[in-house]
């Protein structure tokens, strides 16, 4: 089983917590919340990968989880797919707890993860029927779902060929379709993106989108890649260090960046015994009318770049095997 497919009937807790989906009250996963996370810590032995996240996600929204490398979003994200244990009244999808209705929370999600999910020896149509198996797609729809779910993302043409002849893009819109064929109301998708070309990109983009504006599902994902966050993402969490840093949407945390440097400027300028040269004062005057990126928030938030933190990201990317093709 690869770590994309989060079947309902595979309780996979080490804390062995009983699954109570079906007698809870929130069991239709009605809630305008789709994931709320409060004080979620998670750590590898010494290593706290999340430390204290507090994560709203509403009913609806693509939300992007930000961050550098070693930030702690897939360990959050799998945290959420109940695919790492967490302790009781933590962490909620839809209204349901992913400790104590960890069926419930899987019927509920499809998850895309950073890792291949594809299978190289099967053709595009046997990799979704697969998966719309192992989640339980009733065998009377299956072949039509299947088909539905290759549809949305353009590869019916190529359905019937062996996904190693695939390029990188139509790899990772195949999984978008094993991810979809379970209609989800959530898609977590853990660097969707990573390591394709910018036409690539976009498109695995477009197709996200076209679903979502079809079906509301709600999308959380994580990325690299601000220029994706601003563009696709209604709202976004820069998260450093196993935590959320800073929230909203793209414009409110520029904007919000901005007024804090008219603030700074303002009180240079009127201090004027900074000690700051002409020079110095001058630029920051000039940065303070400029709009900031989302890069420049992250950095004024974390003290960093998000590329500079770790070292390891163009490993992963240049590893990241959809980026040419599958083996
Ligand atoms: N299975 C594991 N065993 C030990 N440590 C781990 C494991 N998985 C993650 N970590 C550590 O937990 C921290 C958070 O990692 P995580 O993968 O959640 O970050 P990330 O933000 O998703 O980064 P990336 O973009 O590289 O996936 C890192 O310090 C990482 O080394």
């Amino acid at each position: 089983m690869t770590d994309g497919a989060v079947p309902a009937g595979d309780d996979g807790d080490a804390t062995g917590t009983g699954d109570a989906g079906s007698t809870s009250d929130s069991s239709s996963g009605d809630s305008a919340e789709a994931v709320s996370c409060r004080a979620l810590d998670y750590s590898f032995g010494d290593t706290k990968a999340v430390d204290g996240l507090d994560l709203s996600v509403r009913t609806g929204e693509i939300f992007g989880l930000l961050g550098p490398n070693g930030a702690g979003k897939t360990t959050a994200i799998r945290c959420i797919t109940t695919l790492l244990p967490v302790p009781p009244d933590i962490v909620k999808v839809f209204g349901h707890d992913a400790a104590k209705e960890k069926m419930a929370v899987r019927r509920l999600l499809g998850y895309v993860p950073q890792q291949l999910s594809a299978d190289a020896a099967m053709t595009g149509r046997e990799n979704v029927t697969l998966f719309a198996r192992v989640f339980d797609v009733p065998r009377r729809e299956r072949a039509a779902r299947v088909a539905q779910a290759l549809d949305v993302v353009d590869l019916s043409d190529a359905a019937d060929r062996m996904a190693q002849t695939y390029s990188g893009g139509m790899i990772r819109r195949l999984e978008l379709a094993q991810a979809l064929v379970s209609a989800p109301r959530l898609l977590m998708l853990d660097e969707p993106t990573i390591g394709l070309d910018p036409i690539a990109r976009s498109s695995v983009w477009e197709h996200i989108n076209a679903v979502r504006r079809a079906t509301g599902m709600t999308v959380l994902v994580t990325t690299h890649y601000m220029d994706e966050a601003e563009q696709y993402c209604d709202r976004v969490g820069l998260m450093h260090r196993g935590r959320i840093h800073a929230l909203g949407t793209p414009g409110e945390l520029r904007e919000e960046l901005r007024e804090r440097r008219r603030a700074e400027a303002d009180e240079a300028r009127k201090s004027g015994t900074t000690g700051e040269s002409a020079e110095t004062a001058e630029s920051g005057e000039a940065r303070s009318d400029t709009v900031p990126t989302l890069e420049d928030v992250f950095r004024d938030v974390v003290g960093q770049g998000l590329e500079e933190e770790g070292g390891t990201y163009r490993d992963v990317r240049s590893t990241r095997r959809t980026a040419s093709r599958l083996g």
